[in-house]
């Protein structure tokens, strides 16, 4: 029989399966069984919808037995089955997702590092197997069909005798070599069931096995038999139908990894039980680290939805606003239909209710994770922040209100993150204004000439370095009465006799300004005595609603429309810079023209824009070395 090569990913994975030293191998068991269970799913979705195939629970269930003599270990569930293409495109190629694809090459020397982050499904049944048959019927097929494997060298299918609808996998387990490498506990009895137990007690059907006990003998004291008791070694009760206060974190944690929602461990879950007008259960999840792919078009939000107990969708976008589209879960109602199709469940009422009703909760947790442990609601912020900013400036900000108390900045005075209302409780007495400062890092900003005077009135600065911050502000408007003021807008919202008084123009000033204004005709749309610089010699500030730095995110969209800002170069009158500006206005006004030319690019190179004639910008510099 032609063997058939493995795609060459999978075969990367599937060596690295084999070869693996991961501490965690048990985890195969988990694997197989959620695979079985997902397929019992599929089987019991169809008999509940389709009139034609009729059910009995009993039918469904998950069965392990072990043979010890030839070292098997045979997995059987009553699931829809494979098809001979089934099994030929699920087994044989793997991370279909693309996950795999992601990780780069030199990533993928370490096998822990795979299975930590994704899971691999079936590929962990090599993890302690050199043999794995899988025999197969699909629901409908009159055939059954066997696919072989001894691992990277490739697999083969062929026709078999099966009579019942349903997969069975056997696993020939690896011999023992030392302690370490105990394969044999994966024949006995005992660590199944505990391995089970362990991570697959909630699986809703029965998993079964047969169980060998030594028994007291009945009327014979001291005297054992031998009993083998077929047994249902999981509860069956599903995590979320049972009462929370049985419950422990590692409960729902092991939950999390079962269910494959993420690899790492959740910050922090909640399990809701609503008994009103529409009655559910729902365990939702704040995972720690975003997705690979979280900020991609690629990502797709949702919960798993049930109706009572069936699972009636994978994931459905319609229980998340996108604002929330990090957490993970499952919903599960006894009042939704299972026929529910697809266009009826974007308008389903109920659905709307549920949404809303999970917003809230959402919120809270992540408030209650705010107030009582700072370090992992930062941990949460630095992973879906950005997500949330994204949340306060779409759909024309009607989210800003639930959004607005769990945003974070970076703060000049405290530095580190801090959230609004912690900003506005430090503020000064004679301050009006939410400061605030935009650049590409904290360390830029932290540099930027504009900061100055702001800095040393003793008001705090929250630092903008995401490209939405400002837009979100700026939808924003407000928070707590007070209103949101760039430390380069035209007007910074305080007087300073002080400096006011230090930075009058005189009538010359006012002539080499509009000798400037003149010569960055259409680049700036005035040139004036700054009122906020200090240690700098110019800077640019800006007027009306487009900030430079808005300006440089939308000149980056596909659609840019050349919005510009209005820019404003301020000149600082007491810097050398501007006494050897009005020598050369008085002497040689040809070197005017060079200097403002200079002047204007340095201050487009501190606020990270663009210089728009290099060449001419470099000459400029090098004819007044000369
Ligand atoms: N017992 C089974 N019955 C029916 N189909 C199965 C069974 N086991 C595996 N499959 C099919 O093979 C596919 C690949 O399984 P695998 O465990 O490798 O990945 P997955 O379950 O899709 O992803 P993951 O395990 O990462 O969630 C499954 O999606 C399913 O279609």
């Amino acid at each position: 029989m032609a063997k058939q090569q493995f795609e060459a990913e999978s075969k990367r994975l599937l060596d690295m399966m084999i070869n693996s030293i991961y501490s965690k191998r048990e985890v195969f068991v988990r694997e197989l069984i959620s695979n079985a269970s997902d397929a019992i799913d599929k089987m019991y979705y169809r008999a509940l919808t389709d009139d034609s195939i009729t059910f009995n629970q009993s039918d469904y269930y998950i069965r392990l037995s072990v043979d010890k003599e030839k070292r098997q270990l045979t997995l059987t569930d009553t699931g829809i089955g494979m098809t001979k293409e089934e099994l030929e495109s699920n087994l044989g190629v793997i991370a279909k997702s693309g996950s795999l694809a992601f990780k780069k090459e030199n990533e993928l020397k370490d096998g822990h590092d795979i299975i930590g982050q994704f899971g691999v499904g079936f590929y962990a049944a090599f993890m302690v197997a050199d043999q794995v048959t899988v025999k197969s019927k699909a629901l409908g097929e009159e055939q059954a069909f066997q696919w072989f494997s001894e691992g990277a060298e490739g697999f083969t299918i062929e026709l078999v005798e099966k009579d019942d609808v349903g997969t069975e996998i056997t696993l020939t387990i690896k011999q023992s070599t030392d302690e370490d490498d105990d394969f044999d506990q994966f024949l006995d009895e005992n660590t199944l069931q505990t391995i089970v137990k362990k991570y697959s007690d909630f699986i809703r059907y029965p998993i079964k096995m047969e169980v060998t006990t030594e028994q007291p003998k009945e009327d014979e004291e001291d005297e054992f038999e031998t009993v083998v008791e077929d047994k249902t070694i999981n509860s069956m009760v599903p995590i979320w139908k049972k009462n929370k206060a049985e419950l422990t974190d590692e409960d729902y944690k092991n939950f999390y990894n079962e269910k494959h929602y993420g690899f790492d461990t959740p910050l922090q879950h909640v399990h809701v039980s609503v008994d009103g007008n529409i009655r559910y259960q729902a365990i939702l999840y704040i995972p720690e680290t975003a997705p690979y792919n979280y900020y991609s078009a690629d990502y797709e939000k949702g919960l798993e939805l049930y109706s009572n107990g069936v699972l009636i969708k994978n994931k459905a976008p319609e229980l998340l606003p996108d604002y929330f589209s990090f957490v993970k879960g499952l919903v599960d109602s006894e009042d939704l239909s299972l026929n529910i199709s697809r266009e009826m469940l974007q308008h389903d009422r109920q659905l709307k209710l549920i949404e809303k009703n999970l917003v809230k909760k959402v919120k809270q947790e992540l408030v209650k994770l705010f107030k009582g442990n700072r370090e992992s609601y930062q941990k949460f912020f630095e992973a879906f922040g950005r997500q949330l900013k994204y949340g306060v400036y779409s759909d024309f900000g009607q989210n800003k209100d639930t959004l607005k108390d769990l945003l974070l900045f970076y703060s000049s005075t405290e530095e580190k993150l801090v959230s609004l209302a912690e900003y506005i409780e430090r503020m000064k007495d004679d301050q009006a204004f939410i400061y605030y400062a935009t650049g590409e890092t904290n360390a830029r900003i932290e540099r930027l000439p504009q900061t100055e005077v702001v800095r040393d009135k003793g008001y705090e600065i929250l630092y903008f370095t995401d490209d939405i911050d400002e837009f979100a502000i700026k939808m924003l408007t407000e928070y707590d009465g007070k209103s949101f003021k760039s430390v380069s807008s035209g007007d910074l919202g305080f007087e300073d006799e002080e400096v006011d008084q230090a930075t009058e123009s005189t009538e010359d000033d006012k002539a080499i300004f509009d000798k400037m204004k003149e010569i960055l005709k259409g680049k700036v749309s005035d040139v004036r005595v700054s009122k906020r610089l200090k240690s700098h010699p110019v800077c640019l500030s800006n007027e009306g609603d487009i900030s430079i730095e808005m300006e440089k995110v939308l000149s980056m969209m596909p659609d840019n429309q050349g919005v510009q800002a209005e820019k404003v170069l301020e000149i600082n009158t007491h810097h050398d810079i501007f006494t050897a500006l009005k020598a050369v206005f008085a002497t040689d006004e040809a070197k005017v023209e060079t200097y403002t030319n200079i002047l204007y690019n340095q201050a487009l190179l501190i606020e990270g824009l663009p210089i728009e004639d290099p060449v001419s910008y470099t000459n400029d510099v090098w004819a007044v070395m000369k």
